[in-house]
């Protein structure tokens, strides 16, 4: 496959989607619309956009941990399938906004299922697929959810409504992945102002991908 997989992770409210705007912008203008896909997990497809929005419903609180973390697998499965791996044998790049990281913080670490047992289940889903740069926007717990409830707070998801111990747990896991994965997971502190945010991820993409940038 001759395409470049990047994903975006981080804590909720890090900055990702914002981030991911300008350098998509950036790289349509540089390499041309169709060459750019964005995308996002859970959801990118109809079937997963689906499963998405059972996962987000507010009135399914007593979903089981496991069924939740099943969902979110078997959207990444229908997601890699029915746009990854095809966007990738068409050479594009693929900004993908969250993947598999996510599921090991999250229903990993923040719902106690265990982040190995996270990751097993997942190579099911992934089948071995991992992104070739995976840009981490690091931001401390209360701050990202500050910004939600500053800016976004019209739009809540069930899992930005978790207590905030739950978030911190969520980052320390994300911080541990990085600190194992360093080659792939590469590190930006989110807490400066945006401009400074979006400068270090395009020259993190440009040191990981001398054409880009
Ligand atoms: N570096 C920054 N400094 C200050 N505010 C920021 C910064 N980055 C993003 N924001 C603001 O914080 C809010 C959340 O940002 P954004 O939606 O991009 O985060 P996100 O990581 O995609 O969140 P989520 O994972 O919850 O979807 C937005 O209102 C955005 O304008
Ligand atoms: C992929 C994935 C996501 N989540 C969580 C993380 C966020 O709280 C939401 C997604 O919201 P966003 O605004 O689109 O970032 O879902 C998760 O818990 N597990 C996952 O695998």
């Amino acid at each position: 496959m001759t395409g470049k997989f990047i994903s975006f992770e981080g804590p909720d409210g890090a900055g990702k989607t914002s981030v991911i705007n300008t350098i998509q912008a950036n790289l349509e203008k540089q390499l041309g619309k169709p060459q750019v896909m964005y995308t996002r997990e859970p959801g990118g497809n109809h079937i997963s956009e689906q499963i998405r929005q059972v996962l987000f419903d507010d009135q399914n609180t007593d979903i089981d941990g496991w069924t939740e973390a099943l969902l979110f697998a078997a959207a990444r499965r229908q997601h890699i399938v029915s746009e990854i791996i095809p966007g990738l044998k068409k050479g594009k790049v693929i900004l993908c906004d969250r993947y598999v990281d996510s599921s090991i913080a999250y229903q990993g670490a923040g719902r106690h299922l265990g982040e190995k047992r996270i990751w097993d289940v997942n190579q099911f889903a992934i089948d071995g697929l991992l992104p070739d740069l995976t840009i981490y926007l690091d931001v401390e717990s209360e701050i990202g959810l500050r910004r939600i409830a500053e800016h976004r707070a019209d739009q809540v998801n069930r899992l930005d409504e978790e207590q905030l111990s739950f978030h911190k747990k969520v980052r320390k896991s994300f911080l541990r992945l990085q600190c194992e994965n360093p080659e792939r997971i590469k590190l930006i502190d989110a807490s400066q102002p945006l401009a400074k945010v979006i400068a270090d991820v395009k020259q993190t993409i440009h040191a990981k991908f001398n054409d880009l940038f």
